[in-house]
């Protein structure tokens, strides 16, 4: 089912939580919205489902229109299933006939209804606790019961309010790939929200960063990573140093820039991604992890601050002078205040020309 939302917005009193959101997905996207609380990602969600009416702009499912001005589709006349993050399932029914129930509602005969739910409770691991009561589960289990019976439902569209936060790591990390495996398989449209931005790149084909209840950005989740739109964007998803710089020149998609301020470059030209239509002058660029590296006969010199084993490498952040706090990751040890050279690979320039600015 394809999800169009034109200008939406939705106000509290004087507050507006959803502040004209437009969006286009077509049949099969998978999109997560992502962004700090109270952005409005909830309110968006529930616009869709039906569960609040819009003060402006118009929501159409597979181009019928469900909400409008003088329009709105009640939400069990709009095929979309919901799993919220406390999603209440039948307390009277076992976790077998609660995911049972939605296809038998759908015409399915009892026996055939019990087989499917099992296909589903199995492709949530959840097989083994088909006979308890609800109220015998984890909360973790609870809520992958309430994701089966979600797809058990047949909805064309799928709604996912923070589905996994209630989970821990190991459960959350299989969660994640039976989601992303259940949605290539049944290829339905799904809206997930999200305030983890790691779940958000892991999951989505499509990212939309949410602030003060407009989308700062939509994209595939490397472009977000690899090319923010804006400086708000670049801090809210994965680790970053975002500084002023000086671009020297323009070559096609790239940017010849010296990170630091104007009058003190602390660095040499860096060759940096940037955007159409870039122009030389003062920039404010992005640092990634992955664009410097420690290297002791490299041009800069720091001080390790954190540094955090994670597995395999460690994660930093090296404070420069002129520059500030560099985030770098690392395969060899790194240590609280030892002193490394540092080498800039790479960046990217932020899209338009902005002054100053108050952070280093
Ligand atoms: N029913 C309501 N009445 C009044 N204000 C509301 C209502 N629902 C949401 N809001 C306000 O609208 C704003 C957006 O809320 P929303 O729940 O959509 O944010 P969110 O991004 O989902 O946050 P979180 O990640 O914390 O759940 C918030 O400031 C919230 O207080």
């Amino acid at each position: 089912m394809s999800v169009r939302i034109e200008g939406a917005v939705k106000r509290f009193g004087a507050e507006t939580a959803v502040d004209g959101v437009s969006l286009d997905l077509p049949q099969g996207a998978f999109l997560v919205v992502v962004g700090p609380s109270g952005c409005g990602k909830s309110t968006l969600l529930r616009l869709v489902a039906g569960l609040e009416t819009l003060d402006d702009g118009a929501i159409a499912l597979d181009g019928r229109a469900v909400a409008g001005p003088g329009l709105h589709v009640a939400p069990e006349s709009r095929r979309v299933g919901v799993v919220f993050q406390s999603y209440a399932l039948w307390p009277h029914m076992s976790v077998a006939r609660n995911v049972a129930f939605p296809v038998e509602a759908a015409g399915a005969s009892r026996r055939a209804a019990l087989e499917e739910a099992m296909g589903h409770l199995r492709s949530v691991s959840m097989e083994a606790f088909a006979d308890r009561a609800p109220a015998a589960l984890s909360g973790g289990q609870r809520q992958r019961a309430a994701l089966a019976r979600c797809l058990a439902s047949r909805a064309g569209t799928v709604l996912m309010d923070e589905p996994l936060a209630n989970l821990d790591p190991h459960l959350r990390a299989a969660m994640e790939e039976e989601l992303a495996a259940f949605h290539a398989r049944a290829g339905v449209t799904t809206l997930y929200i999200t305030h983890d931005q790691r779940e958000a790149m892991a999951l989505g084909d499509v990212v939309a960063v949410m602030g003060r209840g407009r989308f700062l950005q939509v994209a595939p989740p490397e472009d977000v990573y690899a090319r923010p739109a804006s400086e708000e964007v670049a801090r809210f998803i994965g680790r970053a140093a975002v500084l002023d710089a000086t671009i020297e020149r323009v070559e096609g998609a790239t940017a010849l820039a010296r990170a630091g301020r104007p009058a003190a470059a602390a660095s040499g030209p860096v060759r940096m991604r940037c955007a159409e239509g870039t122009q030389a002058g003062p920039s404010r660029i992005v640092l990634r992890p992955e664009d410097a590296a420690i290297d002791a006969e490299g041009p800069l010199r720091g001080v390790v601050g954190q540094a955090l084993y994670r597995g395999g490498a460690w994660e930093a952040t090296v404070e420069v002078s002129g520059l500030g706090a560099i985030p770098v990751v690392s395969r060899n040890r790194l240590r609280a205040r030892d002193a490394v050279g540092l080498r800039l690979l790479g960046g990217w320039a932020l899209p338009g020309r902005k002054q100053g600015g108050a952070h280093v």
